[in-house]
């Protein structure tokens, strides 16, 4: 046993439970099984650049990664290429000789501080041979990784470095952005200087096609006047236009330099303004009514915000109007 293992120790029930949970979502696990795992899974802690398996080395374990990255990867003379890489919630061993009957051919090495939960495969078997649902549970998992494997390999084969990027992004949905580019790009195997020309030329046409979408924005906000509506949020907002919150936030910082909140008030601010110098609004409402009007929830939230936005208190305000305005 190589001196590099910490001792067996049980990791902790709020750690490994919803390890179960996910285990237990390719089929149902008996409770023996379960406290089986809880009695003989051990707890895993690797600090970034330390190795999980090395290449050569026989590996009598399985791991689910709970939090960090995991890249595989092995060398041909002066080469090292990555042949994996794996986030957290997903299963890591080593492929070739998973039970311990073979070396390993590739090494797996911790991209940043790892947590893993790790099981003997002798008691992997021994779940095998006692627990029949363990079988369809494994038998589903592997049916998994064999179909994402082998879309790896055809898309990996196959079109345009961009297209291989894009393939890349799909098959980490959310989690892409926490591997570095150096790593994605060996394994996509490109130059990392190619990688960044795609990321920032796919960055810019995100940019555009959120452009396309300011009508829209204005509509919504001028016609159904959505910024009267008390406590809108970036949600809500988003929804109407069909887009995702952070994208929005993108675009009102990128294009109003603003963000969410400012940019709702100042179309309250402005919607007062109006009020203010169209009508004779003030003979029939206070200053503070017509900020509830324009979608302040209260006297101190439009007071700031009109403020912020004029550089004066409303009040102040009104008394440069000329009378006519008023
Ligand atoms: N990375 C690791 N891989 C395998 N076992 C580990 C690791 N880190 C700690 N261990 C523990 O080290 C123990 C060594 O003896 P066991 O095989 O009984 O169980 C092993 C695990 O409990």
């Amino acid at each position: 046993m190589p001196s590099r293992y910490a001792p067996f120790k049980k990791p902790e029930s709020f750690i490994i439970n919803p390890v179960l949970d996910v285990l237990s979502s390719f089929g149902p696990m008996s409770t023996d099984l379960r406290n089986a795992f809880l009695e003989r899974a051990f707890e895993v802690k690797l600090k970034k650049g330390s190795f999980l398996i090395k290449s050569g080395e026989t590996s009598k374990y399985l791991y689910f990664l709970v939090s960090g990255i995991i890249a595989g990867y092995r060398t041909k003379g002066n080469e090292s290429l990555t042949t994996f890489i794996c986030v957290d919630g997903e299963f890591v061993s080593a492929i070739v000789g998973m039970y311990g009957t073979a070396p390993s051919e590739d090494s797996m090495v911790a991209e940043e501080d790892s947590y893993l939960i790790g099981l003997r495969s002798t008691d992997l078997l021994y779940f095998f041979d006692t627990y029949p649902e363990m079988n369809i549970i494994m038998r589903r998992i592997l049916e998994l990784y064999y179909k994402v494997a082998h879309e790896r390999a055809v898309n990996i084969r196959m079109g345009s470095a961009k297209e291989k990027y894009e393939y890349y992004l799909r098959s980490l949905p959310g989690q892409f952005d926490k591997v570095p580019v150096e790593l994605v790009a060996s394994y996509l195997d490109m130059k990392g200087s190619t990688l960044e020309k795609i990321k920032k030329e796919m960055e810019s046409t995100r940019s555009t096609n959120l452009l396309l979408l300011l009508p829209k924005l204005q509509e919504v906000m001028q016609s159904e006047q959505l910024f009267r509506k008390k406590r809108i949020t970036l949600g809500e907002l988003s929804a109407h236009l069909q887009i995702g919150t952070h994208h929005l936030s993108h675009l009102l910082n990128q294009h109003y330099g603003k963000n969410f909140q400012d940019f709702i008030n100042q179309w309250r601010v402005d919607f007062v303004v109006d009020l203010l110098s169209q009508n004779d609004a003030l003979q029939y409402l206070t200053i503070e009514a017509i900020g509830l009007q324009a979608g302040f929830s209260s006297k101190s939230t439009f007071f700031a915000a009109f403020k912020k936005e004029k550089g004066c208190s409303p009040l102040k305000y009104i008394k440069t109007l000329s009378p006519a305005e008023m």
